[in-house]
């Protein structure tokens, strides 16, 4: 199985660390080569541009692909989407100047749009029933507003940092995206296919989730469990010839700081948070 990874960018890094932490870690990548092998003798990367990653696993070149929404819609190709894996979480948004005369989409009527996103654009104005030029630009779209290119944009936000230094307002939302593992739909049900996304997803829940080990008296078992959030039970294990017994439990991350104080007066000892690499459920 051929797995589509960007190959430079803001996703290329936590692309290729997820891929780690899902157990196929990269093999000998020299810089700029096109493919890498995994730990997987089944499992290979292909290295290409995220706004080429969709006509990649269209085509077949490779099974599944790690690119933003934005692209995969932008592409028009058909494709499964499989699990969000949670970065690269940005809003294409029609933005204009903050001073000019566009307060809504109606505005733009007979104007111009830039963007980077043709296609979207395009789809989103005549969504809006709006009858407006679209330009396309391959970057710098910010500036376009202010050298008469363009009456307003579609573009990337996620801190809002580049649109107010361009002193340009959100006017609307045309789409939110984050990058997601996407397949064909002939591929989608591989057994390959589902393993990875297996891996995936027992990274991504492991995330939240840290494993609590402690010592508790054995009679006071009941209360400990009382004061443990959450579904799942704790693990108990005697220690040999002793009143002690060992507690195990996986603790959403945001209880932990609550929860530990909580065994303490309940008679946990010995109390060991640590991080959890993977958890299938
Ligand atoms: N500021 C941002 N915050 C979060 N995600 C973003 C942001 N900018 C872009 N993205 C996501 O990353 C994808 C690729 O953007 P990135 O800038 O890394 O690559 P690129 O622009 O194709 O690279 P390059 O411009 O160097 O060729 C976008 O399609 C989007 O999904
Ligand atoms: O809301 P912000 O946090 O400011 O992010 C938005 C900016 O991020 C992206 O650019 P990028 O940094 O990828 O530069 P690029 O134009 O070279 O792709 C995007 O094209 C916006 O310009
Ligand atoms: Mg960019």
């Amino acid at each position: 199985m051929r797995v589509a990874v960007p190959n430079k960018g803001r996703l290329h890094e936590p692309s290729v660390d997820l891929l780690e932490r899902a157990g196929l870690p990269i093999e000998s990548t020299a810089d700029r080569k096109l493919y890498a092998d995994t730990v997987d003798p089944d499992v290979t990367v292909l290295f290409a541009r995220a706004a080429d990653i969709p006509e990649y696993v269209g085509d077949g070149a490779a099974a599944v692909g790690i690119t933003g929404r934005d692209q995969v819609v932008e592409s028009g190709v058909d494709l499964v989407e499989l699990v969000d894996l949670g970065f690269g979480r940005c809003r294409l948004v029609l933005a204009a100047p903050e001073e000019g005369g566009i307060a809504g989409a109606g505005d733009l009527a007979g104007g111009t749009v830039a963007t980077e996103f043709p296609t979207i654009t395009r789809e989103y104005l005549d969504r809006e029933g709006i009858d407006a030029d679209v330009v396309e630009v391959t970057g710098a779209t910010e500036l376009t507003p202010h050298v008469e290119m363009a009456d307003a944009i579609v573009d990337i936000t996620s801190t809002g940092t580049t649109l107010r230094m361009n002193r340009l307002g959100v006017i609307d939302e045309v789409l939110s995206s984050s990058v997601r593992l996407y397949a064909r739909p002939d591929r989608a049900d591989d057994q390959k296919v589902q393993q990875l996304v297996t891996a995936f997803e027992s990274v991504l829940a492991a995330e939240d989730k840290r494993y609590v080990m402690m010592n508790a008296p054995e009679g006071r078992l009941d209360e400990i469990r009382e004061v443990i959030p959450g579904l799942g039970g704790p693990t108990v294990m005697d220690i040999a010839g002793e009143d002690t017994v060992a507690v195990h439990v996986v603790v959403d991350e945001r209880d932990v700081f609550e929860t530990i104080d909580n065994l303490k007066s309940v008679g946990a000892s010995g109390i060991l948070v640590t991080e959890i690499e993977r958890l299938v459920e």
